[in-house]
């Protein structure tokens, strides 16, 4: 992200533009453009898992990305909601700060 090295919550209501594999994975969740804010980020990646039913049925907060593009993107295979970590460092890897 930006230079001044802000943790990935304080761009909170900011612009960021996503890397393409990224980008990708949120326009098949209905998004549209290329800058979006944190928030729309994380909504948008909300509805992929569900519009690609990654998420377990009976344990409905564990992820399973193993056999997706979201898993190459986070580098795991299975992931809780519960444990955001994973999830920010990929996002800190595949989004850039745009300062407008
Ligand atoms: C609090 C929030 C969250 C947000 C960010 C993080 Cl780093 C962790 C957790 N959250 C809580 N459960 C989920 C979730 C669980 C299963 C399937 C889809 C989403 C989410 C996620 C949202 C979201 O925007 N959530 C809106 C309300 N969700 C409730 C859960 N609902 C589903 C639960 C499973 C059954 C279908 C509905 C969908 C709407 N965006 C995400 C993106 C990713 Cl990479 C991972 C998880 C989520």
């Amino acid at each position: 992200l930006n230079p001044s090295n802000r943790s990935i919550q304080d761009t909170e209501g900011s612009a960021v533009r996503p890397q393409p594999a990224l980008l990708k994975l949120l326009h098949t969740a209905g998004a549209k453009g290329d800058t979006f804010t944190l928030k729309q980020v994380m909504h948008f990646l909300g509805q992929y898992i569900m519009v690609k039913q990654l998420y377990d049925k009976r344990q409905q907060h564990i992820v399973h990305c193993g056999d997706d593009e979201l898993g190459q993107l986070l580098g795991i295979t299975t992931f809780s909601v519960k444990d955001p970590s994973p999830l920010y460092e990929m996002l800190k890897k595949n989004l850039h700060q745009v300062s407008c």
